[in-house]
């Protein structure tokens, strides 16, 4: 099948104007996802096989030249745009490589389209299979099915492109001139108007997954503490909590709370309270297990959810977080000393602590997330009753019904229950 080379071409320039405006639509103020720079490789793509339809009509200079420069260029905007896209510099002087090559090339052989048709579409197709690669290096840290799609369609442009590049020089299936209709440039210019149409929307797919994915931590993180929120602490507790009455697998959590902690606020100001909050989290992280879940429960509250813990585990940890923040010193900048602060060369230390209050043990049929969170808050209130920076243990959960929660060892922790 021969199809009308002009109309083909016309559909590539089309497909891509309208590609690179819807893109350049969506991504307008986004700058790094890349969607801009991709719509400019597409500007670009339409431009090149305009001045490509005009052969025989517009000087060589510009249709030969300057059109097989401009379709290199497509594929150093691509790339620009992938990495954009993965964060990372463009890398400008290697892109800009291919284009001096291909414009050298085809300066020096001008009057032979075989060898253009070679050397450019090799180096094209390399281009495609460079883009691939780009795409690929970072395929873990892509989320979605949208790098597929893109992938796909550089594959096939990769493909087509070196296939016609060696056949070139040996067959007259490559025809003997740009606009001059055969299989093989019907071949080609589909596989073109196919990587306009696939990889784009790959790639609009691309930067919605990743901004749909931004979003969700972005809602289930604390922007101050970069902890786990309040709402994302719920939801894993309540899955935890769920896993623990079905496997009947020991359950602990945390509530920690800072001690006069509005003093910091008001001796030293918000910010420098901030400061205390991260510092603390930071404390608590560093001494969790990586299944163990630390998150902000609210204001100056933190939560830790210990899956698979007993209570005698749990309290164990809990002491040894409260002596760990106790021992930490929060360093902060230039501020003015109190009575709980020691001025070093350099900067100010706050001492700080916590009361912990403990919930652990075995669940029942019936038991929620919500009475963990009582019981365990029941204990910080006996903390702080008690006198600050120190640990109390619940006993146990306040049931509708009269049921206990099957506590590891309750005799060896003979507390009061709060
Ligand atoms: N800097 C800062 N302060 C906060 C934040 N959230 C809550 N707070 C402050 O935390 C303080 C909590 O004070 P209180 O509830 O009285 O508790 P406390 O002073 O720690 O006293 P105890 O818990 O009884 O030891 C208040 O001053 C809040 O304004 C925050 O994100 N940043």
């Amino acid at each position: 099948m021969a199809a009308h080379v002009p109309t083909m071409l016309a559909m590539i320039i089309v497909s891509s104007l309208m590609m690179a405006a819807s893109m350049a639509v969506v991504g307008w103020g986004r700058r790094r996802d890349g969607l801009g720079r991709w719509a400019a490789a597409l500007l670009v793509n339409a431009i090149g096989h305009g001045l490509i339809m005009l052969r025989g009509l517009v000087p060589d200079l510009l249709s030969v030249v300057l059109g097989n420069l401009l379709l290199s260029c497509v594929f150093v905007g691509m790339i620009a745009a992938i990495r954009q896209f993965q964060g990372r510099p463009a890398g400008w002087g290697l892109l800009l490589v291919p284009p001096a090559l291909v414009t050298g090339f085809v300066i020096a052989f001008i009057d032979n389209f075989a060898a253009r048709v070679s050397f450019v579409g090799l180096v094209i197709s390399l281009q495609a299979v460079w883009a691939l690669a780009t795409a690929l290096e970072r395929r873990d840290a892509t989320v979605g099915r949208g790098q597929w799609l893109l992938v796909a369609g550089l594959a096939l442009e990769a493909v087509v492109l070196s296939g016609r590049a060696l056949l070139a020089l040996s067959s007259t299936a490559v025809a003997s001139g740009i606009l001059q209709a055969s299989a093989l440039q019907t071949l080609t210019f589909l596989a073109t108007f196919s990587v306009v149409l696939i990889s784009s929307m790959g790639f609009v797919f691309m930067a919605r997954d990743q901004a749909d994915e931004n979003n969700r931590i972005m809602a289930a993180i604390d922007p101050l503490t970069g902890v786990a929120n309040r709402r994302s602490l719920i939801s894993a507790l309540d899955r935890d909590v769920s896993r623990a009455v079905r496997t009947r697998e020991p359950i602990a959590l945390m509530m920690v709370d800072i001690d006069h902690f509005k003093r910091v606020n008001d001796r030293y100001g918000h910010p420098v309270g901030d400061q205390v909050l991260c510092h603390v989290v930071e404390v608590l992280r560093g001494r969790v297990r990586a299944q163990d879940l630390v998150g902000r429960y609210g204001g100056e509250e933190f939560m830790v959810v210990l899956p698979d813990t007993t209570l005698l585990g749990a309290e164990q940890l809990a002491r040894e977080l409260c002596r760990a923040v106790a021992e930490s010193r929060c360093r902060i900048g230039s501020t003015e000393g109190g009575s709980d602060t020691r001025t070093e060369p350099g900067g100010t230390n706050i001492a700080v602590t916590v009361s912990i209050g403990v919930f652990g043990g075995r669940l029942e049929t019936g038991d929620s997330w919500d009475m963990l969170i009582a019981a365990a808050d029941r204990a910080l209130y006996q903390a702080k009753e008690n006198g600050r920076n120190r640990v109390e243990v619940a006993t146990g959960l306040r049931r509708p019904s009269a049921q206990r929660a099957n506590l590891d060892n309750p005799e060896t922790h003979p507390v009061s229950r709060y």
